[in-house]
């Protein structure tokens, strides 16, 4: 296992070295332009049932917040858009920036959002998730723009309440009871294309579907997830922010989308 960050000599360009994958033709996130963008009319329309009985912890493991949720069955479960099937629901987790005006892993038509959502979930046809992402069509991210706003979604609430739990590395504390489709925007559209984890080792196994519309929060809930620590309660406090990889080349792909 190796070292790997966001910034300095264990930065994105640096992955590679370690982890050559993060130098492949599949790489994620990427800008999606309009113009390059095909819209294909045979997508599907994709649907989320989720059991909030499946959420179990949110943790701060030193590069993100993230709520895991049980997925030892069918429980939580996304499937249709561009899927065969449904996939598990095991984790979802944020990336951010150090300023509301950045932040966004995916760019659209050049707009940096101040945040993303992102939804994992991992194809049961595989026997476990490990076997999952070694395999093209073993994961699905559902990715969600945080968008800053004057009227946040209330629902935000609820993880943002939970971060005085979990401000150092490593701390986990009990999330029982959340549903995340309560994160949803109204509108279902979205872009889907294939891609990789957005870090190491970068496994290009990622169908990614991410969402046009944007959920709004507010400056003081970007402050809240800017407010974790990267580091360990006996390690010095270094804000856990910029936790987002610069887009990478698309070659060959087509990203499509489900709107005209
Ligand atoms: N960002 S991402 O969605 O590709 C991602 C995962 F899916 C899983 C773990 C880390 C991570 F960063
Ligand atoms: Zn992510």
């Amino acid at each position: 296992y190796y070292p790997w960050g966001y910034d300095g000599d264990n930065g994105p360009d640096h992955w590679h070295k370690n982890y050559p994958i993060a130098k492949g033709r599949h790489q994620s996130p990427i800008e999606i332009n309009n113009k390059e963008v095909h819209y294909d009319p045979s997508l599907l329309p994709w649907f989320a049932s989720y059991d909030p009985g499946s959420a179990k912890t949110i943790l701060n493991n030193g590069k993100t917040c993230r709520v895991v949720f049980d997925d030892s069955f069918d429980r939580s479960v996304l499937r249709g858009g561009p899927l065969p099937g449904v996939f598990r629901l095991r984790q979802l987790h944020f990336h951010w920036g150090s300023s509301d005006d950045h932040g966004s892993e995916h760019v659209v038509n050049g707009v940096r959002y101040a945040g993303e959502l992102h939804l994992l979930h991992w194809n049961p046809k595989y026997s476990n998730y490990l076997d999952a992402v070694r395999r093209t069509d073993g994961i699905a991210v559902l990715a969600i723009f945080l968008q800053v706003g004057k009227t946040p979604k209330p629902e935000m609430k609820r993880i943002l309440e939970e971060i005085n739990a979990i401000k150092t590395k490593g701390k986990e504390a009990p999330f029982p009871n959340f549903d995340p489709s309560v994160l949803f925007p109204k509108s279902h559209d979205y872009w889907t294309y294939h891609g990789s984890f957005t870090t190491p080792p970068c496994e290009e196994c990622i169908t990614w579907i991410v969402l046009r519309e944007p959920i709004i929060v507010s400056s003081d809930q970007m402050a809240k997830l800017r407010s974790l620590s990267k580091n360990a309660e006996n390690e010095p406090d270094l804000p856990l922010v910029d936790n987002w990889r610069p887009t990478q080349p698309r070659y060959f792909r087509m990203v499509s989308a489900s709107f005209l």
